[in-house]
């Protein structure tokens, strides 16, 4: 787990033009829910293209630890022999979900409605992590959490023994939040309403469905409300998860960035709920074609040619698509770094409480790479030096962060001095393959 071992510096120097094809790995968002909603199946889920990163492995080990026999038959193909809605039995031990938000969040949902009592807890990043977002809600079903002040791991959840349906205007747009309640209203008799004012992405949802729980979306002037019937029997599923479109991004930015790159991108995801960054660097003026589209594992995908952009040009993000690019601010920061002109970051200050706190992460180490930044709680301003523009020569402090780690080897690609990271070991939560995908496109990056 991320945070256990010794930190691993690494650097990244001015890179060589980036050429052939980037497979990236199964998308993780996806990869958590088939095994929850595996083990809450009643018998077997084969699951393929699963993401073997450290967080979806956590989430594997917590559903052992729940009762469900989770199997690895082949990389990425793996089985969970699932014991049914309410068919939890308590763990024995802590529940330890590492680095994952997505992880711990889900999971005390699909718990809470349960009558069990467990103890979850995290790395030093998870445990900053604030968990009343998620136990407030639960609260609603039955359930009491104790944790530590404001809403911190370790906490332990008693499940509500006599639970009651819930309806939930989710106050913060989240869809780890969204989920825990769903997954909890699994398990309440009667209808479980969700209401999110903001579309957040809908793996959940399809998922549930999929597996044959009776719910519905009505898009209103509200937002999406939500309607789940409790207590359903879940029936195994065969889950093709497809890639990761967060994943994608680092490939796709770094091709635009470092001069003479061209690059294939296979199996994008263009889910709407997950393709804001693509839209947003075509308005920047990104060479990207979207080829070949398609259905993958149930969702729409395309294969992205990415070739150097060499007159990117700093825009305004609309802050109403911030949810369908949450995790990709980090990596258009750099983007942006290398844009001439100024891109404008608004509404995001759920950057604050991932796995750190990526607004001031991204803004100190891109300071120290000699580009100007403005920001504030809610909003991250980069003024654009143009292609190849940054000068670099700085270690940038990644905090337990997988995204901040790769967003800063790949300004080092296209800086003019080599870019480190203090701690590269993150990466496996979410990219295990990172180092050796982008050293095969031509990338330099170095231990230490
Ligand atoms: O539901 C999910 O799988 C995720 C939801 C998002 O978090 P929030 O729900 O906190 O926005 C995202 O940042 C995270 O990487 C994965
Ligand atoms: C925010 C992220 O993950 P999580 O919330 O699951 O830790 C992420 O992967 O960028």
């Amino acid at each position: 787990m991320s945070g256990h071992g010794d930190a691993q510096p690494m650097t990244a120097r001015k890179s060589a033009p980036l050429k052939g094809v980037a497979q990236v790995p199964g998308d993780k968002s996806i990869s958590h829910r088939a095994l929850i909603l595996g083990a809450m199946a009643v018998g077997e889920t084969r699951i393929t293209g699963l993401l073997e990163g450290q967080d979806v492995l956590d989430t594997a080990k917590a559903m052992r630890a729940f009762g469900a026999e989770v199997t690895q038959h082949a990389p990425g193909e793996w089985s969970v022999h699932g014991v049914g809605v309410g068919g939890f039995r308590e763990p024995d031990n802590v529940i330890d979900c590492g680095n994952s938000g997505t992880g711990v969040r889900l999971i005390m949902g699909c718990m809470a409605t349960t009558a069990m009592t467990a103890t979850f807890t995290g790395d030093a990043s998870l445990r900053k992590r604030p968990m009343g977002r998620v136990t407030d809600p639960l609260s609603l079903f039955g359930a009491r959490a104790y944790g530590r002040a404001g809403g911190r791991l370790p906490m332990t959840i008693v499940g509500a023994a006599d639970p009651v349906p819930v309806r939930y205007v989710v106050p913060v747009p989240s869809a780890q939040v969204k989920s825990a309640v769903l997954l909890a209203g699994l398990n309440a008799p009667g209808q479980t309403v969700v209401i999110e004012r903001e579309a957040t992405r809908d793996h959940s949802e399809r998922m549930l469905a999929g597996f044959g729980a009776t719910l519905s979306v009505e898009r209103t002037s509200e937002g999406n409300v939500i309607t789940l019937t409790g207590q359903p029997e879940l029936r195994p599923q065969a889950v093709a998860v497809p890639r990761d479109p967060s994943s994608a991004a680092f490939p796709v930015c770094a091709a635009l960035i470092v001069e003479g790159s061209d690059i294939l991108v296979p199996g994008v995801s263009q889910n709407p709920t997950r393709n804001g960054l693509f839209t947003t660097l075509v308005e920047m003026g990104a060479d990207i074609v979207f080829e070949n589209p398609r259905e993958e594992g149930g969702e729409p995908v395309a294969d992205l040619r990415v070739r150097f952009s060499g007159s990117l040009k700093g825009i305004e993000v609309p802050p109403e698509r911030a949810p369908s690019m949450i995790d990709e601010y980090p990596i258009l920061s750099v983007v942006a770094a290398n844009a001439t002109g100024t891109t404008v970051m608004r509404g995001v200050k759920e950057l604050r409480v991932k796995e750190s706190d990526r607004i001031d992460a991204m803004a100190r180490g891109l300071e120290a790479c000699g580009v100007r930044i403005e920001e504030d709680e809610d909003t991250l301003i980069v003024h654009g030096m143009g292609a190849g523009g940054v000068p670099g020569g700085a270690t940038a402090a990644t905090h337990l962060d997988h995204r901040i780690a790769m967003s800063f080897l790949i300004c080092g690609m296209a800086a003019k001095a080599p870019v480190s990271v203090d701690d590269a070991s993150p990466i496996v939560t979410s990219f295990p393959i990172f180092e050796g995908l982008m050293t095969r496109l031509g990338a330099t990056l170095e231990h230490g």
